[in-house]
């Protein structure tokens, strides 16, 4: 697999990179940036965390805005976000921003005319992982999952799917049950089509209904953000995990909004949480 250098600049002692390579799960070039932090010369293989972005974003957000590399630097942490979708002039596109790309949902579709490109899920739990061992000094056993949002459902549903993949996973404003809230709806119907059943596989809180299990989740969600109610419904996810006695840790931030502020402000505590479970 070839990866192209689209741009590295020093940070904080390490290299916040931006690569493309061709991806085999979508069928077209995919973007993702990364941060190399400074133990990286060391020789030994370093943890791994994803942030998986939400609706309109690319790699660029959490890159340019959440703030990470501080502390990446200290922890001696790898910081890996993907785009959100494949994107291109034949990558089938909707008009809605909350529809094709920018919006993948982070699922294999299965229906005309997205299944043609949209193999997020593939590419998340094999592709990208497969290239970020192959390609710098990661330790393909020490990787876990955040996102925000749409991101924050990917990172729930990919953990719960894949246990014994990723050691930890946290969430910024995850939108915690698709199956049941209007982005979802819309998005899952469109990638999967409209039995429900398949739905449930791409749902964090149908998926714990459904037996699926991690050790623990962090989110955080903040009190002012204008999807609480509509989109994101945090109390789903905590009578899910509490009658699947998964331990949540639900912290209801006062005041914050949906923003890249909200995400920066806690950033530092999830990547420390995330780094402790990664060195367990
Ligand atoms: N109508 C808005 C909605 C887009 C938006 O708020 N996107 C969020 C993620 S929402 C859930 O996945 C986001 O992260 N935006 C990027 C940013 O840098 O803030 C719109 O179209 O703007």
């Amino acid at each position: 697999m070839t990866l192209e250098t689209i741009s590295a600049a020093r940070s904080f002692g390490g290299t916040q990179c931006v690569y493309r390579h061709q991806s085999r799960a979508t069928g077209t070039p995919m973007t993702f940036s990364l941060y190399l932090p400074p133990q990286a010369t060391g020789g030994t293989p370093l943890p791994v965390l994803y942030f998986l972005s939400g609706l309109t974003c690319t790699h660029a957000n959490v890159t340019e805005k959440g703030g990470y590399q501080r502390v990446c630097a200290e922890l001696g942490l790898i910081l890996v976000a993907p785009d959100t979708s494949p994107r291109g002039e034949e990558v089938a596109d909707d008009d809605a921003y909350d529809l094709g790309q920018g919006a993948g949902f982070y699922v294999d579709a299965t229906e005309a005319p997205f299944e043609t490109h949209y193999g997020m899920y593939s590419y998340m739990i094999d592709e990208l992982p497969e290239l970020i061992g192959a390609s710098f000094p990661a330790d393909p056993r020490r990787a876990s999952l955040t996102g925000h949002s749409m991101g924050g459902h990917g990172a729930l549903t990919i953990a719960l799917k894949n246990p014994s993949l990723f050691r930890s996973v946290s969430a910024f404003a995850p939108i915690v049950a698709p199956s049941r809230v209007p982005w979802g709806e819309k998005a899952l119907a469109a990638y999967l089509g409209s039995d429900r059943a398949a739905w449930r596989r791409h749902d964090a809180v149908a998926l714990i209904e459904d037996g699926a299990r991690v050790p623990e989740i962090l989110v955080d969600q903040g009190t002012s953000d204008s999807f609480l109610e509509r989109e994101l419904k945090p109390e789903l996810l905590a009578e899910a995990c509490a009658a699947a006695s998964i331990p949540l840790t639900l912290r209801m931030q006062q005041g914050y909004d949906h923003s890249y502020y909200f995400i920066s402000t806690f950033m530092e505590d999830h990547l420390r949480w995330h780094m402790a479970r990664l060195l367990a």
